[in-house]
């Protein structure tokens, strides 16, 4: 298991909101909680950035993490994010935040300790860019976007 620093930022987090964790072992995300004051009422349409509570340091530039919707909360309730994938740098230290948008035509509200997305830790490689005039030939070319036919 890799281990990466955390920072607590609000208090209730480790306490009444649990840091987040692997629900199950084979569990590939762990939920973030939403660290505001006060319940929220997301308007239909709505978009607002959440804390979280915590800030990482990932540090190992061959790591990075992502943010995504919860199934159940985008399926049902049409809670979604804004950015529809948060991508956290290894050398980012501030709060983890959740850009939360309501794209369902219902009111939702999100309690303060609500599970609202989940992170997933995710390897990365970092590629150089070589500039040549040709490629080397591939079985595919220039063909994309349904070249190779709709079934
Ligand atoms: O859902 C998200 C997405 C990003 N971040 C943080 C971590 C990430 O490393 C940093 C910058 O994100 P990104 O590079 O996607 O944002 P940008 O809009 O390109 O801003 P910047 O100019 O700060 O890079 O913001 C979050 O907390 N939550």
């Amino acid at each position: 298991m890799h281990k990466i620093d955390v920072k607590i930022l609000d208090p209730r987090i480790g306490n009444e909101f649990p840091l987040p964790e692997y629900a199950t072992p084979g569990s590939a995300g762990m939920d973030l909680r939403a660290c505001m004051d006060a319940p929220l009422l997301l308007a239909p349409g709505q978009t607002e950035l959440l804390p979280t509570g915590i800030a990482i340091h990932i540090a190992d530039p061959g790591i990075c993490a992502t943010i995504l919707p919860r199934s159940g909360l985008g399926h049902k309730h049409g809670i979604v994010l804004g950015n529809l994938v948060g991508l956290i740098d290894s050398d980012y230290q501030g709060q983890l935040m959740v850009s939360v948008w309501n794209r369902s035509d219902e009111e939702f509200i999100i309690q303060p300790g609500d599970r609202i997305a989940q992170m997933v830790i995710l390897p990365v490689i970092q590629a150089k860019f070589s500039i040549v005039d040709e490629f080397d030939s591939s079985d595919r070319g220039q063909g994309g976007f349904g070249s190779s036919g709709r079934n």
